[in-house]
């Protein structure tokens, strides 16, 4: 069974080099509240006090101005950034489709990376070793498989994490818009495998500046302003609430 569980989770992001600010009061709702200590440097509070919990079943959208801190919430989730307060509890095989480069070596061939990457997605050398011919024959990349990555194409590099990662079905789904994969012919194959996975994942988390693929996917979402989490309710009522303009914080999780 896949749960989440965030109880008053804070992230802060130091911010070193951060010179006094001009345009402060004009940009009151893109990026999170920048604060200047007298000592110290500052800093940005990426998430202020979130607390939810997920279960089997929810299919959950993150919406919110440019740096609310969608994607910072979303690796919370995913283990990649850790809390400066609070406490995450997240139970099930998590696949984060964020980063898809990271963890990957461009010195070492396709093949190596498989092991590399597979490993780095919490894969057993076993399960990677089991899979390497599914994985060879749905990214296309045969001819290139023995081949030094930094010899690949940014598309071909793409397709070779994109079907690394999905190898298995996870049991939690952690989608960020930016997340893309190769070309056109590609990205309808690798849309289908996400559509399936979509479909069988326990819990779904998907950030996006779409309306109209959050309507679609997600019975809840999540509205973010500058950290806070102000909303957390049916998707048709958080879209009225973002629309009509973000007022007042007082959030109402579920
Ligand atoms: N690595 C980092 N170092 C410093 N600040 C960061 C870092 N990552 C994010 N931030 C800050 O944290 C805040 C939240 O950023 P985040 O990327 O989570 O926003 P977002 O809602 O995903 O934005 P977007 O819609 O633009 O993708 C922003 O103010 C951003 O400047």
């Amino acid at each position: 069974m896949a749960s989440i569980s965030l109880d008053h989770v804070s992230v802060r992001f130091p911010l070193y080099g951060a010179r006094r600010p001009r345009l402060g009061a004009a940009l009151r709702h893109v990026g999170g509240i920048i604060s200047r200590p007298a000592h110290g440097p500052a800093h940005v509070d990426a998430l202020r006090d979130v607390s939810l919990s997920l279960e089997n079943g929810d299919r959950v959208g993150l919406i919110g101005h440019n740096g609310s801190g969608k994607s910072t919430l979303l690796r919370v989730i995913g283990g990649i950034y850790p809390p400066v307060s609070g406490s995450v509890r997240v139970s099930g095989r998590v696949l984060a489709l964020f980063d898809p480069l990271l963890g990957m070596n461009v010195e070492c061939t396709g093949r190596e990376n498989v092991v590399l990457r597979g490993i780095f997605v919490g894969l057993t050398p076993r399960q990677v070793m089991a899979q390497i011919d599914e994985i060879t024959a749905f990214s296309e990349l045969d001819a290139y498989m023995d081949v030094p990555l930094k010899a690949y194409s940014t598309g071909m590099q793409l397709r070779l994490a994109f079907a690394i990662a999905t190898a298995f079905q996870p049991d939690i789904l952690l989608l960020d818009e930016q997340f893309a994969m190769g070309d056109a012919a590609f990205m309808a194959k690798a849309e289908r495998r996400l559509a399936t996975f979509v479909g069988r994942a326990g819990i779904v988390v998907q950030a996006s500046h779409s309306e109209r693929l959050l309507r679609e996917t997600c019975s809840r979402t999540i509205l973010l302003d500058q950290g806070d989490m102000v909303m957390f309710d049916e998707t048709d009522r958080v879209f009225a609430r973002y629309h009509a303009g973000i007022e007042g914080k007082a959030a109402h999780a579920d």
